[in-house]
């Protein structure tokens, strides 16, 4: 079986964490793993850790480490058979730590992203409350104004997605991502990536990604054994 490749993606709020994760799910066929999809689906499924994490992202504020980490490790020991990329998990020391006890990562990518850069894409990005799912009117329009392209259900903004809130989330993101950053930069498995533009970026992450995950992606197929 080929080396299982695991990877982290870090940035702040806005830097295109998500959009890059699926284009990297789609060119080397690793699993996109993302932490609010997680928590969405254990808040429509009721779980005792989705009741408890609702409280908190209701309030616009992080879910406790021991939440967290009580959520998504389990889920994480069980993808023994895939290769996978986790958007949105770690973001504390807290939760590097428990990830670190659970899986060796083969490498990070840190999005490093204007202040001006994250504050016109955020004030303009909307979102799938339900699936997660996001938009932006220049970059990635939905089909049409306010809908979802899929279900076609309405759109929503975040408040805390405004600028007046941003100062705050950014620096919360600073405070606490650093000493995440440096951890695996310790480690030697960090790789910073900078721009405005995601599709000026993507390249340099797809380039190094060549040189790292085996050429034959996974997928979820199985192999049907010639007659
Ligand atoms: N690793 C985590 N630790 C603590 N809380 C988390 C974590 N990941 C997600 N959350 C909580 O879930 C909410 C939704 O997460 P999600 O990543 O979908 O959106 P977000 O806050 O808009 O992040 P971003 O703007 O970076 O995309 C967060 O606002 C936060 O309350
Ligand atoms: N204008 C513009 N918008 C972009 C670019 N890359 C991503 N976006 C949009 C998509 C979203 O509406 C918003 C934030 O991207 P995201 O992938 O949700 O970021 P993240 O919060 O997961 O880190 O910005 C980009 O390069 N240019």
């Amino acid at each position: 079986m080929a080396k299982l490749f695991r990877a982290v993606i870090m940035g702040p709020p806005g830097s295109g964490k998500g959009t890059i994760s699926e284009r990297i799910a789609q060119s080397f066929g690793l699993k996109h793993l993302s932490s609010g999809d997680f928590l969405r689906e254990n808040i429509a499924a009721n779980t005792e850790a989705g009741v408890l994490a609702k409280t908190y992202i209701e309030r616009g504020l992080m879910v406790p480490d021991n939440v967290m980490t009580r959520l998504l490790l389990p889920r994480l020991e069980e993808m023994t058979r895939h290769s996978w990329l986790m958007d949105g998990f770690p973001c504390t020391l807290a939760q590097a730590k428990a990830l670190n006890s659970t899986c060796d990562l083969d490498l990070v990518i840190s999005l490093n992203i204007p202040y001006e850069t994250l504050k016109d894409r955020l004030s303009d990005r909307w979102i799938h409350p339900a699936s997660g799912r996001v938009y932006n009117r220049g970059f990635n329009p939905p089909r049409v104004q306010g809908r979802d392209d899929l279900s076609g259900e309405p759109l929503i903004q975040h408040d805390n997605d405004q600028p007046e809130a941003l100062v705050a989330r950014l620096r919360h993101y600073k405070d606490v991502a650093k000493p995440v950053i440096d951890l695996y930069k310790s480690k030697g498995i960090l790789h910073t990536f900078s721009g405005t533009e995601t599709d000026r970026i993507w390249p340099y992450i797809n380039s190094l990604l060549s040189t790292k995950i085996p050429s034959r992606p996974e997928t979820d197929t199985q192999h049907i054994p010639m007659p």
